[in-house]
């Protein structure tokens, strides 16, 4: 492999990675991106590696020996801080992190989001070992527009929708509304973290990525995953789609999103391991600013490009609105615009998103497709147990 160098044109040294929720959707991705393109080492933390088991057997793969996995829960294993220490860098994606559980289950959400995350930032701190740490751009909340009058015409202006790693506030909802267990308590872990930074020289990076999705996020309920369980709502639509079902809009599908496709953020967080001068003492949102829809305007998309990746007409009425206290429980709230600000990560590191959410939604969607639909029709075609 040719000496790979970094953004200033040094040469980029292989490291050892201790990856904390390695097995999960964006864990895989980066460690497929780092087998393939890198010379580094991954220490894969997690309880399941069902999704990065490609990646793990069989010993004759080009990258055998750079990647070990290590099956822990980081609530209660005393591994945990050697392994931070036989490595450079620890990322730590480790998190409950869909919303259905933030009002269900609020105290996993917020034990896992912030009190299990403690002892990584200590170990790192102690032992002068660099973090990156996954937020997510949900630490922002709401934005200041939404409290504007409906036909205020600031709600136009950027200023008050824009959101920006060093400007912008977190707004929430009240207490009642336990959706936003899990952004508080990502934001009180982004605040220990910088504190760290502060008072003790811990060397950090914290990724708010808004909105990742491609093959392998989250699971086909009944399928892979619980039949009563709710994924993200990429899988939730995927899901509908495959079983010939209406897809749901909570509250009428009106909050709005920014998709970046995962091979793209990948770049991004390779960048920031790659670049730790540039990455270090930093917060940076990662996203598409461009690839801005309703959640409504999502799901016609994603049944127009699954109509012509499956060659299945789509049905007469593809979607029905639902109350969020139907679909999530009590205590739901939302998000109401996530537009990433992008002057720091281009300053940083240069890097800008290239896939349009058509594009990124072909592709999700034919791996989708390949992946489950074989396995949905004899599901269907099973009688269910009676
Ligand atoms: N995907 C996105 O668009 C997105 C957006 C915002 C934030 N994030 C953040 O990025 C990180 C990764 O998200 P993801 O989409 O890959 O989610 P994911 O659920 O696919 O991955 C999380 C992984 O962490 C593991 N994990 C959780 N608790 C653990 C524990 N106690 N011990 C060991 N492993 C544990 C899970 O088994 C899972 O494999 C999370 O911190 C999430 O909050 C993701
Ligand atoms: O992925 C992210 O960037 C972050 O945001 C997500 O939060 P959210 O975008 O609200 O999660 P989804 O479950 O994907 O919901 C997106 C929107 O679709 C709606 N939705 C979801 C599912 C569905 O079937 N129908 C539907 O209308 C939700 O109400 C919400 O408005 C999750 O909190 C995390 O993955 C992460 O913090």
């Amino acid at each position: 492999m040719a000496t790979r160098t970094d953004l200033d044109g040094r040469p980029i040294k292989p490291i050892t990675i201790c990856m904390i929720g390695a097995g999960g959707f964006i864990g895989s991705h980066l460690c497929e991106k780092l087998m393939s393109e890198t010379p580094h080492k991954v220490l894969a933390l997690d309880v399941y590696n069902d999704k990065i088991k490609h990646l793990l057997e069989p010993d004759t793969l080009p990258w055998a020996g750079r990647i070990q996995f290590h099956r822990l829960n980081i609530k209660h294993d005393s591994r945990l801080e050697g392994l931070i220490k036989m490595a450079d860098l620890t990322i730590n994606l480790a998190a409950i992190c869909t919303p259905a559980d933030y009002n269900t289950r609020p105290l996993d959400t917020i034990y896992s989001n912030f009190i299990d995350a403690l002892p990584v930032v200590k170990y790192c701190s102690e032992n002068n070992k660099r973090l990156i740490h996954f937020s997510t751009c949900e630490v922002y909340g709401k934005t200041i527009g939404s409290f504007l009058p409906k036909d205020s015409p600031l709600r136009q202006d950027p200023a008050y929708y824009v959101l920006k790693e060093d400007t912008s506030p977190c707004i929430f909802g009240s207490i009642e509304k336990q959706r936003w267990s899990y952004a508080c308590a990502k934001q009180l872990i982004e605040r220990l973290v910088y504190a760290e930074g502060a008072e003790n020289g811990l060397e950090f990076t914290i990724v708010r990525p808004f909105n990742w999705i491609g093959p392998r996020m989250d699971f086909i309920p009944g399928i892979d995953g619980p039949s009563e369980g709710v994924p993200r709502v990429l899988a939730c639509f995927s899901n509908n789609l495959l079983r010939r079902e209406p897809l749901k809009l909570v509250d009428g599908g009106q909050s709005q999103r920014t998709f970046v496709y995962i091979k793209d953020a990948i770049e991004a967080v390779l960048l920031m391991i790659e670049n730790p001068d540039r990455a270090n003492g930093h917060i940076f949102n990662v996203g598409n600013p461009n690839n801005e829809v309703t959640v409504r305007q999502l799901a016609e998309m994603m049944t127009e490009v699954y109509a012509k990746v499956s060659g299945e007409p789509s049905l007469e009425s593809p979607t029905i609105d639902v109350s969020s206290k139907e679909f999530y429980g009590e205590g739901y709230d939302d998000s109401d615009k996530r537009i990433p600000d992008m002057t720091i990560i281009n300053k940083q590191l240069g890097w800008n998103p290239k896939t349009s959410l058509w594009d990124l939604l072909e592709s999700t969607l034919t791996y989708q497709h390949r992946t489950y639909a074989e396995a949905i029709k004899k599901s269907i075609a099973k009688p269910t147990a009676s």
